[in-house]
């Protein structure tokens, strides 16, 4: 009886982790960790001399990331139809039915909502409505208007991925610069190359789920010049802080190392595309914003 009961009792311990590793994945946790890297760096960079008050920095990254990752779980249920549809995205909670729409939606307003009033009653009134506007941009204006209608989706909705270095500085200042719209511009002019790289060797992922991407709808090589033009359009970018003096040497050196890095990925995919290597592209994006990121904040306090 006693081994019966040990039995269900491990049964019920697995069932409940699997659910609970479910909930986690639908936050997107690797590419939320990425956004709350950003928003992090953006509060340091906020404070001119010295660090931020640690309590702020705490509550607004974990507010921050509560919402990101409620605007994920939004994502993953307005899109389970077409998630199912995808060899990327078909083993997801919803589309494998380890979750329902209810349990989602509650999950997203609870993890929402807790984040939302954390960052009102503990950062600023600002950093919350500012947050709030990111979660609508990405859970409503790109991945229910945007999305399904045109190839410019994630030029127009990047701006919501842009968004979190403004919330970081947001947090700390309670106000909104010059030097914060800055750091805004550049993921903003990292997203296309960023995303189009993976959307080129997921075309036809894309295509099956009926989603207007750019190599859906324009083909491989007008795509692949797009990548070569934004990234070209980022390096410019990325030559502002210090051009507007808001960073020093040792960025501008890291800026131009990455950039042409990047170029120099974004011309061979040009040039002589292959999948495997859209995919290094693609994920040498990701490193390129984490080690640009992690350059503007060392710079920033090697200068004091
Ligand atoms: C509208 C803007 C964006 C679009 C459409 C987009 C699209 C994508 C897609 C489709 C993936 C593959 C995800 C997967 O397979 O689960 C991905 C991965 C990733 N994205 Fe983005 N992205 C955007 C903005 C951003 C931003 C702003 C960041 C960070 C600041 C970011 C960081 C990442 C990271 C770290 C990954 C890798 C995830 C992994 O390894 O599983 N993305 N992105
Ligand atoms: C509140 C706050 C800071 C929110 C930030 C959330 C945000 C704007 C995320 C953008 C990055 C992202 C998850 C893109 C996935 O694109 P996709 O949805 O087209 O990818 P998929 O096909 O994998 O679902």
């Amino acid at each position: 009886m006693s081994t019966l009961n040990n039995r269900t009792l491990t049964i019920d311990r697995s069932a409940t982790s699997r659910r609970l590793h479910a909930f986690y994945v639908l936050t997107k946790p690797r590419v939320n960790t990425l956004i709350v890297f950003c928003a992090i760096i953006g509060m340091f960079l906020a404070v001119p001399v010295g660090l931020p008050d640690p309590g702020i920095v705490l509550a607004a990254t974990i507010g921050i990331a509560f919402v990101a990752g409620a605007a994920a779980a939004m994502n993953c249920l307005i899109e389970s139809r077409i998630d199912a549809h995808m060899a990327r995205t078909r083993g997801r909670p919803l589309p494998r039915g380890e979750l329902s729409s209810a349990e989602t939606l509650g999950f997203a307003t609870v993890l929402g909502g807790a984040g939302l009033a954390l960052l009102h009653q503990l950062v600023n009134p600002l950093t919350m409505w500012l947050t709030l506007a990111t979660f609508v941009g990405y859970a409503v204006v790109y991945t229910i208007l945007l999305k399904p209608r045109t190839p410019q989706n994630i030029v127009i909705g990047g701006a919501s991925g842009a968004m979190p270095p403004v919330l970081g500085w947001a947090a700390v200042t309670g106000e909104v610069t010059a030097d914060a719209l800055l750091l805004f511009l550049i993921i903003f002019a990292w997203t296309p190359p960023h995303f189009w790289a993976l959307a080129l060797y997921r075309t036809e992922d894309y295509a099956r789920a009926g989603l207007p991407m750019l190599p859906v709808t324009h083909g491989q090589e007008f795509t692949r010049l797009s990548v070569l033009l934004y990234t070209f359009i980022l390096f410019g970018v990325t030559l502002l802080p210090f051009a507007t003096r808001m960073s020093g040497w040792l960025y501008l050196a890291a800026a131009v190392g990455l950039g042409l890095a990047f170029l120099h990925h974004a011309w061979r995919l040009y040039r002589n595309y292959s999948d495997a290597l859209a995919r290094k592209t693609f994920r040498f994006s990701i490193l390129y914003l984490f080690l640009l990121f992690a350059a503007l904040l060392t710079d920033h306090y090697l200068r004091f």
